[in-house]
């Protein structure tokens, strides 16, 4: 039987294997953060020689890239990407996801978005049949807190403030804990929607292209 983390570890490897192909040497990678993506920085590493530099989700990844001798680029000299890798803190069938269970939702987007593809790396407990189990994520503006918190509860959900947490952009998170989430992307627009939220941690306006998902009986592929 293995653990989560060895599970993290084989997700990992197998996401250098579907990558190592694809680098050339002007490739940009974007790569996003976590304990999973943590993982990939450290195998990546090896082959650090095979593509041009990373463009990074946050604080936390670049620092660990620079550490591994990996160029880390500030995405305003980035105009395109063929890749992104991350995590997620859950994922369905049609490949929509929860992310910022670390609070880097808002730069993992940003960074996603600049990339034609993203890949998904997760251990099995990620996947689910609905979205919705592990709180919802939401970067907000420290003054528009409240005023968040009300329209999310009359949208159903009870709203926990990761107090003491500030993200890299120096904004406050929200929990949000008991939403029934049947249209992932039609919740997504509806919270972008709300003044004083700066970004929404589902990412199902723009899902993942593929999921690698490790497995008990090995890693599988979602697409
Ligand atoms: O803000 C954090 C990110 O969205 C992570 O991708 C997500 O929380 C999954 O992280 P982990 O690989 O540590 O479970």
């Amino acid at each position: 039987m293995y653990t989560q983390d060895q599970l993290k570890q084989q997700v990992a490897a197998a996401a250098i294997d579907f990558i190592l192909p694809k680098l050339q040497a002007d490739t940009i990678l974007g790569i996003g953060t976590g304990s999973t993506v943590d993982l990939l920085i450290d195998a990546l590493a090896e082959h650090k020689d095979k593509f041009k530099a990373a463009a990074s989700s946050s604080e936390r990844s670049t620092q660990r890239l620079q550490q591994h001798g990996i160029t880390v680029l500030d995405l305003n000299q980035v105009a395109s990407m063929d890749w992104y890798i991350d995590g997620a803190d859950e994922i369905d069938a049609q490949l929509n996801m929860t992310k910022g269970g670390g609070g880097a939702l808002t730069r993992e987007k940003i960074v996603a978005s600049v990339a034609q593809h993203f890949l998904c790396i997760v251990d099995e407990s990620k996947v689910v049949a609905q979205l919705g189990a592990f709180p919802l994520p939401i970067e907000v503006i420290p003054m528009a807190r409240q005023v968040v918190t009300r329209r999310l509860e009359q949208l159903g959900g009870q709203v926990k403030w990761r107090s003491g947490f500030v993200t890299d952009n120096g904004n406050d998170i929200i929990d949000v804990h008991g939403l029934t989430i049947t249209d992932p992307a039609q919740l997504e627009a509806q919270i972008n929607d709300i003044p004083g939220v700066v970004c929404c941690g589902l990412f199902a306006l723009s899902g993942a292209s593929v999921a690698l998902v490790a497995g008990q009986q090995g890693v599988t592929t979602m697409s």
